[in-house]
């Protein structure tokens, strides 16, 4: 028996088995009994001829060492790599399996190259990999904007009623802040709205399999982009706005018929005129702010809430 050869066990049982379990040697052991399935099984019932005696003969133990990267010298200095013939090799003991062919180095070779590269391949993917798979994960959101009766709720029911997305409306939450007994908030609206404490952050935790959002009536102005940035930066991912798009004619126009039913205090004209002087003077530069960073997604919003719509459906499946 040949004394010192200390082959590596799952890459023998490798080399003496067909050449398609090959690759698998760029793997760590224990995903190989993953993937080899199979061909481990075979692999454990015939052992390698080298080490017919001792504790590596032991089927399970065949599993259990690290795959140790070789560099080319450590290859041609195995023990038993001798080719064929070599004087190493006058032991006794018949080890036919247990002397390297030429064949045998150069599959050893071209493993080795494959493991290198694949562990180079591997090391230049994994940080964009990580970043793309915490991006996957951070909850993605689209802000709505648009003047006064534009169509922002309108059109984000209907994403809402067919895409997997949850609807905050900024002009709801703040309503609904302000109506609610004991609000501590009801008096102090406005303040609440610019130092961006609008509850996204807390509405957007309460469950975790809510990740896309559509946003609607927000940022409005500098102070709820601030407060945005503050409080949200780096938590969730702004992927883009949809901007609804129509002159201040036919916002007044669709508030004016909103408020015969809605019950809304500020459908008004008086309320309106002031409305669309804000929208115009703080909110569009927030639109503008988005469009030179290539976010914007503007719709023609005068027409039909389908013709909109089908605009939007374009939009939201083209985007992911
Ligand atoms: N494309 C449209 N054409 C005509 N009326 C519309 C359209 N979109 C919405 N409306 C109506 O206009 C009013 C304002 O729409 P709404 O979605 O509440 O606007 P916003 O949320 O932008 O204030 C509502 O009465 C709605 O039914
Ligand atoms: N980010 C926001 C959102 C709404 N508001 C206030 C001012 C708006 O006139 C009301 C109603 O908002 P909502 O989005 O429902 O109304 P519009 O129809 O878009 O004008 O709430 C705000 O001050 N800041």
């Amino acid at each position: 028996m040949r004394s010192g050869l200390h082959r590596h066990p799952v890459c023998d049982g490798l080399l003496s088995s067909p050449w398609y379990f090959r690759p698998a040697v760029a793997l760590s052991p224990s995903i190989l009994v993953l993937l080899l399935g199979e061909g481990m099984s075979v692999l454990k019932r015939e052992p390698p001829l080298l080490h017919r005696e001792g504790p590596l003969n032991d089927p399970e133990l065949l599993l259990t060492p690290p795959l140790p990267i070789l560099s080319i010298d450590k290859i041609f200095s195995l023990p038993g790599h001798a080719p064929t013939g070599h004087s190493s090799s006058s032991s006794a003991e018949p080890t036919t399996r247990g002397r390297w062919s030429f064949i045998d180095c150069f599959l050893r070779l071209s493993e080795q190259f494959m493991v290198v590269g694949l562990l180079q391949r591997l090391s230049e993917k994994l940080p964009r990999v990580v970043h793309r798979l915490s991006e996957m994960m951070k909850p993605q959101v689209v802000f709505v904007l648009g003047g006064p009766g534009a169509g922002k709720g309108t059109q984000c029911e209907r994403i809402v009623k067919n895409y997997s997305y949850t609807h905050l409306s900024a002009g709801d939450l703040l309503r609904e802040e302000r109506s609610r007994t004991g609000s501590e908030f009801g008096q102090l609206i406005d303040t609440y709205i610019k130092e961006g404490k609008i509850a996204m952050e807390e509405t957007m935790k309460s469950d975790e399999k809510k990740f896309r959002f559509l946003i609607d009536g927000f940022p409005r102005n500098q102070d709820n982009l601030q407060g945005w940035n503050n409080v949200m930066d780096g938590k969730a991912d702004v992927k883009f706005v949809l901007f609804f798009d129509c002159s201040s004619e036919v916002c007044i126009d669709r508030c004016l018929e909103r408020g015969k039913s809605s019950g809304r205090t500020d459908d008004n004209r008086e309320s309106l005129e002031k409305r669309i002087q804000t929208y115009l003077q703080s909110t569009r530069p927030i639109i503008e702010q988005y469009e030179q960073q290539g976010k914007v997604h503007k719709i023609d919003a005068s027409r039909s809430v389908d013709e909109v719509f089908a605009d939007v459906k374009n939009i939201l499946e083209n985007q992911g």
